[in-house]
């Protein structure tokens, strides 16, 4: 099993580019069930979940031809199967995304449910609700969700905010028959980005982007090309390693316009950050300031950035409290990196973090993706040598993150 070993302490500055966004790119190539037409995809980042997606759409039939790695043509014109097996299911939850595209354009589907995971219990009931609300018959057996019946438009208030919750509706809605309104539904640009691709696929949808997205349901869809929006989340990553590390970093291929709440953060904890259409750049001149956070859906401080910023708090200047309220069991990061000589305490959904001038390098687990990252960073700051175990996590979610830190100086390798 792969290792990450880095060699902390050493001054970082340099560019990168980011890539597309992962939790863009898994619903956008499952909208690829959508039509019989050819759907272009560019940006795509090179991911294990993307290629989970890939085998999980070609087990259906799908032809997916790839001849750039960041580029996917999808062709759904002879589909074979209308099911997501546990097997790919099991390895990433996103899976569920093929449910509401299946269903709406083959009036069948059967997608094992994804069950909790390391950072929550994560039920689907929403996207259930949502779908028994525009007509379909839903039975739960044998651990799978068995979808029927001609979809119709509908009125669906969600009871929280939830991403691919909104996606799943909002792919089903697409080809039923009438209108269907999302209400609550989740505004994260990822979710802007599948809207925009439906719309060039000849979706009718307005309001993506607000917390009420209204579909007006066409007969079929036809092929587009799109390009994946940036992902604000590596991009968020690289910035908070530059700050923990007092260096400096130009992020190309991104979008400082759609994580303005993270940008705030890192400047409230002394970063001079800059942004122009497509860039951002970072100028870490002195230890990092404690910064409170609280984790809410967007525009607020994103939950897939709270262990990131935790490793900052961990070595800033004061103490910070952090609260995290979209899942409940997501500071498994925080006994690693006390691991590490952080000193920060838990209780219920709240981390006090108080900043120590140094970690120290150690042998730590990786337990999620972002958590993983978390460590990346302490490692990347901390004295001596870390090594980060179970790194098939950060594999999930950061294209070649290894490669991308040594251009800027980093001394880390990936060992077997
Ligand atoms: C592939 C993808 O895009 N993943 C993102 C997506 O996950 P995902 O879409 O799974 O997360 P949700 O937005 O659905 O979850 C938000 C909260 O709602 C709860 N919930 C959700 C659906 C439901 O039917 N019932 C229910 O109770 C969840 O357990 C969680 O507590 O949004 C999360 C929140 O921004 C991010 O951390 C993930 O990176
Ligand atoms: C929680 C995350 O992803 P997923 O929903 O794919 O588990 C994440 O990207 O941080």
């Amino acid at each position: 099993m792969d290792k990450l070993k880095i060699n902390g302490g050493g001054p970082l500055d340099g560019e990168i580019t980011i890539s597309g966004a992962k939790n863009a790119a898994l619903p956008i190539l499952c909208a690829g069930l959508l039509t019989a037409d050819t759907l272009r995809l560019t940006n795509v980042p090179q991911l294990r979940d993307v290629l989970t997606t890939q085998k999980l759409l070609q087990g259906m039939g799908v032809r997916v031809m790839t001849d750039n790695v960041h580029e996917f043509e999808l062709t759904a014109s002879q589909i074979t199967s209308l099911e997501a097996p546990y097997e790919l299911v099991k390895t990433m939850r996103a899976s569920i995304l093929v449910l509401g595209p299946t269903l709406a354009r083959f009036g069948e589907a059967r997608v094992s449910l994804p069950g909790g995971c390391a950072i929550g219990a994560r039920p689907v009931d929403q996207h259930i609700k949502g779908l028994q609300a525009m007509g379909a018959e839903i039975v739960i057996e044998h651990g799978y969700v068995k979808a029927s019946g001609k979809l119709r438009g509908a009125r669906i208030v969600t009871d929280m905010v939830t991403v691919t919750g909104t996606e799943n509706l909002m792919m089903a809605a697409v080809l039923a028959d009438g209108v269907t309104t999302i209400e609550n539904a989740a505004r994260e640009p990822e979710v802007v980005d599948l809207a925009e691709c439906l719309i060039k696929m000849g979706a009718r949808i307005t309001g993506h982007g607000t917390d009420t997205i209204v579909i007006e349901g066409v007969k079929a869809l036809h092929g587009a090309t799109h390009a994946i929006v940036p992902d604000r989340i590596e991009t968020g990553t690289f910035l908070c390693a530059a700050t923990a590390a007092q260096g400096r970093v130009v992020l190309r291929n991104t979008r400082a316009g759609i994580m303005e709440a993270v940008l705030d953060k890192l400047r409230e904890a002394g970063a001079y950050i800059e942004a122009g259409d497509d860039w951002i750049s970072l100028d870490m001149k002195r230890r990092p300031k404690a910064v409170n956070l609280r984790t809410l859906p967007y525009p607020a401080f994103p939950t897939d950035m709270q262990a990131q910023f935790m490793t900052v708090n961990a070595v800033a200047e004061g103490t910070s409290v952090i609260t995290e309220t979209i899942f409940e069991n997501r500071f498994m990061h925080a006994p690693e990196l006390v691991r590490m000589g952080a000193d920060i305490a838990t209780e219920g959904n709240t981390a006090v973090v108080r900043g120590v001038e140094k970690l120290s390098g150690a042998t730590v687990m990786a337990t999620d993706l972002r958590a993983s990252a978390s460590l990346v960073i302490a490692g990347l700051v901390a004295e001596g040598e870390t090594v980060i175990d179970r790194i098939y996590h950060l594999d999930r979610g950061y294209e070649h993150i290894e490669r991308k830190l040594s251009g800027i100086g980093a001394r880390i390798e990936r060992i077997s």
